[in-house]
């Protein structure tokens, strides 16, 4: 007895959640739910950017996947064209998927076109598809019901899925787009199509908006079928039912079958690992219910006494590298260095567009929880470069851009300030979250000499200062020092100059078992309460914050679980990955 689990997570996950997942992780989403053993994996779609933006990466994802994974995976894509055929022709695609409606209303929101001009669309890629010999599945879509025509019929879906099968796909899986059917669904519109349709060339693919999920495969596979679609951690959803469960999740559907006895060849450990990765990455609740009690039980690194457990010596791993600037990175921490020391790390126009592109990308990516920002040298940074002018206009855009750049980053931002600052350089030291600096760091706000006033940055160091010392520093140039700003804690410790890597290292010991996106919130919470003290902004943020706190699936049901058993600090950089069980 064995199921076939085709996993659609990469495509159908992916297109119907927000946000732009980088390519990477991508990537490494398809290795790891292959390396569960999961043998069908969709892996992206060739629809146009304009459609689906979150798949615009789905040449380079392909190429980026490792051979050996792609000889022993099949890894279809969906196509909605011919067009989109000849680009995955063009990258080796062995497979694609084609999709119609069973419905007029569906099909025309969905494809702007009749179901039976949907067919004819379908027909030429089927036909395209044959002499380049790639393989051809079908979907079908709104099997039970319709979100504009309402129900559907058996009939419907019998007329497109023979038409598909008819016209060459090897097999059809029937979707329940709005997830509302009931084996009793089930049991009628399997019950006419397998008079017609042999059960071996049908397909299941339920969605879990009711609940109905796993019910309809247990009763589909009780009448004969034995290939099911699911998406890891439940991703994807309906986009016709706002805020309720989407896919089945791959979780859920092993953990049934391997109760029933049924094999399908997938590792549910490593499955639920990579759930429960994923997740993280995407910041959205696990929405398998069995990946998140099965990973509830797992250990992650916990210790006891976190302040005083420290991590093994950091290793920085290089990024990238430019004559100015350069860029590691340590597991979940981004370090941004300024290398030109020899003139004082004073901002050129490359290297305010240089950091603004790294800041905005690191933005995007949720396996980062913290950049720093360090320098070369004497001096920290001398502000902007007094030698190569630039046209005020464009010199105000792209200081304002890096600075908003770095301010709205949800990672923790820490300045580690190594000397002297100067103008700009004093904003980016104060533009940050935290700042750790040597005892030899020095604040100037030399603008007022040089005929200039510090306009971009006067707003993130107004805030971190207070009006009263910011007031004093602008009109009056005077050197403010370290130990001054420690007394209004706008810098958190100073350091001697030769205890700067130790201090790095012991802040960011202490914030690994600060949760990242929460305190992301509490950055956003900090900024509306400056923004509009009081005022409906503020409110609406807090209320805002309150309920991404307690959502199903965040970091409080982690850290709140932790706590009940009595564990003090959950490290969060190594949540979803192999299990490490703490020496404590
Ligand atoms: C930094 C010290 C004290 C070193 O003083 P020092 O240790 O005596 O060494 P130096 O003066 O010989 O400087 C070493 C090298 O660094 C260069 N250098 C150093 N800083 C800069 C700079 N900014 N632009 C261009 N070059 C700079 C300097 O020109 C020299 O180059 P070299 O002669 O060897 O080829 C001195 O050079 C100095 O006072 N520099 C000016 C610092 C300053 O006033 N910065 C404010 C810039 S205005 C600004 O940032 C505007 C902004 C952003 O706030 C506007 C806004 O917010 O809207």
């Amino acid at each position: 007895m064995s199921v076939k689990i085709v996993e659609v997570a990469p495509r159908d996950g992916l297109q119907n959640i927000s946000q732009i997942v980088p390519t990477n992780t991508k990537v490494e989403l398809i290795e790891r739910l292959a390396a569960a053993g999961l043998k069908t994996i969709e892996a992206t779609s060739f629809v146009s950017p304009r459609w689906v933006p979150q798949l615009a990466d789905a040449k380079q994802v392909l190429q980026r996947i490792q051979p050996r994974t792609r000889s022993n995976v099949c890894l279809p894509v969906l196509v909605p064209n011919v067009q989109g055929l000849e680009l995955a022709h063009r990258s080796a695609v062995d497979e694609v998927a084609v999709f119609v409606s069973a419905t007029e209303g569906f099909s025309k929101k969905n494809i702007n076109c009749t179901v039976d001009e949907s067919l004819i669309r379908v027909k030429k890629v089927i036909e395209a598809a044959k002499p380049l010999g790639i393989r051809v599945r079908g979907y079908v879509s709104c099997i039970f019901c319709d979100p504009y025509d309402g129900p559907t019929t058996p009939q419907q879906v019998r007329k497109v899925t023979q038409f598909l099968l008819d016209a060459g796909c090897y097999e059809v899986s029937l979707g329940d787009t709005l997830g509302v059917g009931t084996p009793t669904d089930v049991q009628t519109l399997y019950g006419d199509l397998l008079k017609f349709v042999p059960k071996e060339r049908l397909a299941g693919h339920f969605h879990d908006t009711y609940g109905q999920a796993i019910a309809n495969v247990v009763k589909s596979y009780d009448m004969g079928i034995r290939t099911f679609d699911s998406s890891i951690a439940g991703l994807g959803g309906c986009p016709f039912a706002k805020g309720a469960k989407g896919n089945l999740a791959t979780e859920d559907l092993v953990y049934t079958l391997n109760k029933m006895g049924v094999s399908t060849g997938v590792n549910l450990d490593k499955l639920v690992t990579t759930g429960t990765w994923i997740s993280g990455q995407l910041g959205l609740p696990n929405g398998s219910r069995a990946g998140a009690a099965l990973a509830s039980q797992t250990q992650v690194q916990i210790s006891k006494t976190p302040s005083s457990v420290k991590s093994p010596p950091r290793k920085w791993e290089p990024v990238e590298s430019t004559a100015e600037f350069s860029v590691q990175r340590s597991r979940a921490d981004v370090k941004i260095t300024l290398t030109r020391p020899g003139n004082g790390n004073a901002l050129t126009k490359g290297m305010l567009q240089g950091l603004t592109r790294i800041v905005e990308q690191l933005s995007k990516d949720s396996t980062v929880f913290r950049i720093l920002f360090s320098a070369q040298g004497k001096y920290y940074c001398s502000g902007m470069d007094l030698r190569t002018p630039i046209q005020p206009e464009e010199q105000f855009e792209l200081l304002r851009r890096l600075f908003e750049a770095i301010d709205q980053c949800p990672q923790t931002t820490i300045a580690l300030i190594n000397g002297p600052c100067f103008g700009g350089g004093v904003g980016l030291a104060f533009v940050c979250d935290l700042r750790i600096a040597s005892s030899t760091a020095a604040f100037k706000l030399s603008e007022v000499r040089l005929g200039l006033c510090p306009a971009v940055i006067s707003k993130y160091v107004i805030r971190e200062w207070g009006l009263s010392l910011a007031r004093a520093a602008m009109l009056t140039a005077r050197e403010v020092s370290a130990s001054e700003l420690l007394g209004v804690q706008a810098v958190q410790k100073v350091v001697d100059s030769r205890s700067l890597d130790a201090a790095e290292a012991e802040i960011l010991d202490q914030l690994r078992f600060s949760a990242p996106r929460v305190s992301a919130l509490c950055k956003e919470l900090v900024n509306a309460a400056w923004i509009d003290p009081g005022g409906e902004r503020q409110a609406k943020t807090i209320r805002s914050a309150f309920d991404r706190m307690m959502a199903n699936g965040s970091e409080s049901q982690i850290g709140l679980e932790q706590f009940r058993k009595g564990v003090k600090g959950v490290d969060w950089a190594t949540l979803g990955e192999e299990p490490v069980r703490s020496k404590l």
